[in-house]
């Protein structure tokens, strides 16, 4: 079977680069036509572990080609925040995804996903997006669902993978693909971390030496609360509050136990602890499973919104392989 004529050339084996929404879409529906199934990991580029990991498990699914683009979307950053700064590392991005066997790039400008005048349509994420990181960064998650979706219709994925350690913003994207219809499988990724447990972060890259060592206390407060799960909600609530409390170098923005689904906490059973703080300038945001009251003797899900294996080896089975500064705890 060949591509339709006219179809941009995509060469087997090498990193294609596209830059027009219209390359991409006609070339990922020449490879959908062809019987290939299609893997997007959506990026802003500056690529760490973080970002690796979550082009490896698309790799291992079958028959698949897998897409990353990057794009530094100006719709999901505020006023005041860093879009300008944000760090851009073009030529070593493509350099890993050369490394890591990516076929397909796609690397928008601003103007080719929202044109001269900007865009007027937006997404609404609900009431969810008004809270945690949408109460401390507003529009932005309608920003991110606005970027995603257009992602989603440029490129018809089967698939598309996202960090757990943007936990919101995976629930809010497996919620839109619910709510409207979308056919593309939401696969969640848990977080990759450094040795000392600090989360992967393109912005770790504005922390001073000073900072970076404060940092680390994120991912060990989160851990003091998993330890307290059995005790329940306050008592993992306090635990993490205790461990950041002892470094003021740390403002919390907020500390918040939710179900999975970032619906209220459960009284027992699966519950997830989210953390914003600012670390010197730089804000950080961090999250883990934690199962409360019997679930946390009994042995709960600790991977419970990876629970969409995209495959037989998706990301559960390759849970079980991660190393330990990998899941965490
Ligand atoms: N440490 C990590 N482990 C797993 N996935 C990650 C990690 N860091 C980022 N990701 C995921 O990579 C995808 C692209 O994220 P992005 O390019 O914004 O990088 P980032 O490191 O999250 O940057 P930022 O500094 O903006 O938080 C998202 O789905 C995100 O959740
Ligand atoms: C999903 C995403 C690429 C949309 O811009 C961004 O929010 C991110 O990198 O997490
Ligand atoms: N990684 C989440 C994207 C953002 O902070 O804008």
């Amino acid at each position: 079977m060949t591509f339709p004529k006219n179809t941009p050339k995509f060469t087997r084996n090498e990193l294609n680069v596209y830059r027009r929404p219209s390359e991409v879409s006609q070339v990922t529906a020449a490879l959908r036509g062809v019987g290939r199934n299609l893997a997007l990991v959506p990026t802003m580029g500056a690529l760490h572990a973080g970002h690796r990991e979550l082009i490896r498990r698309a790799k291992r699914l079958p028959n698949t080609i897998v897409a990353v683009s990057i794009f530094v979307n100006p719709l999901q950053f505020g006023e005041g925040e860093d879009f300008e700064a944000y760090p851009r590392s073009l030529d070593h991005d493509l350099e890993t995804l050369r490394e890591l066997g990516v076929e397909l790039v796609f690397l928008p400008e601003v103007e080719d996903l929202y044109g001269r005048s900007g865009v007027t349509v937006t997404l609404d994420p609900g009431p969810l997006g008004g809270e945690l990181e949408g109460e401390m960064r507003p529009g932005h998650f309608s920003g991110m669902l606005t970027v995603v979706a257009k992602l989603l219709n440029i490129t018809r994925p089967h698939y598309a993978f996202f960090g757990e350690k943007d936990y919101q913003q995976l629930v809010l994207v497996k919620r839109m693909v619910e709510d409207l219809n979308l056919e593309t499988r939401i696969v969640g990724v848990p977080t990759v971390r450094e040795d000392d447990g600090l989360a992967l972060s393109s912005r770790n890259a504005y922390l001073s030496e000073e900072d970076r060592r404060g940092a680390a206390a994120l991912s060990t407060a989160l851990g003091m609360g998993v330890h307290a799960g059995a005790d329940g909600a306050e008592a993992v609530l306090d635990a993490a509050h205790r461990e950041l409390a002892a470094h003021p170098e740390i403002e919390i923005e907020y500390v918040e136990l939710r179900g999975t689904d970032l619906g209220p906490a459960p009284v027992d059973g699966d519950a997830r602890l989210l953390i914003a703080a600012k670390v010197g300038r730089t804000r950080l945001i961090d999250n883990t499973p934690v199962p409360l009251g019997a679930a946390a003797t009994g042995g709960g899900d600790q991977d419970a919104v990876g629970d969409d294996d995209a495959a037989g080896d998706g990301p559960k089975a390759a849970t079980a392989g991660t190393t330990p500064s990998q899941q965490g705890y």
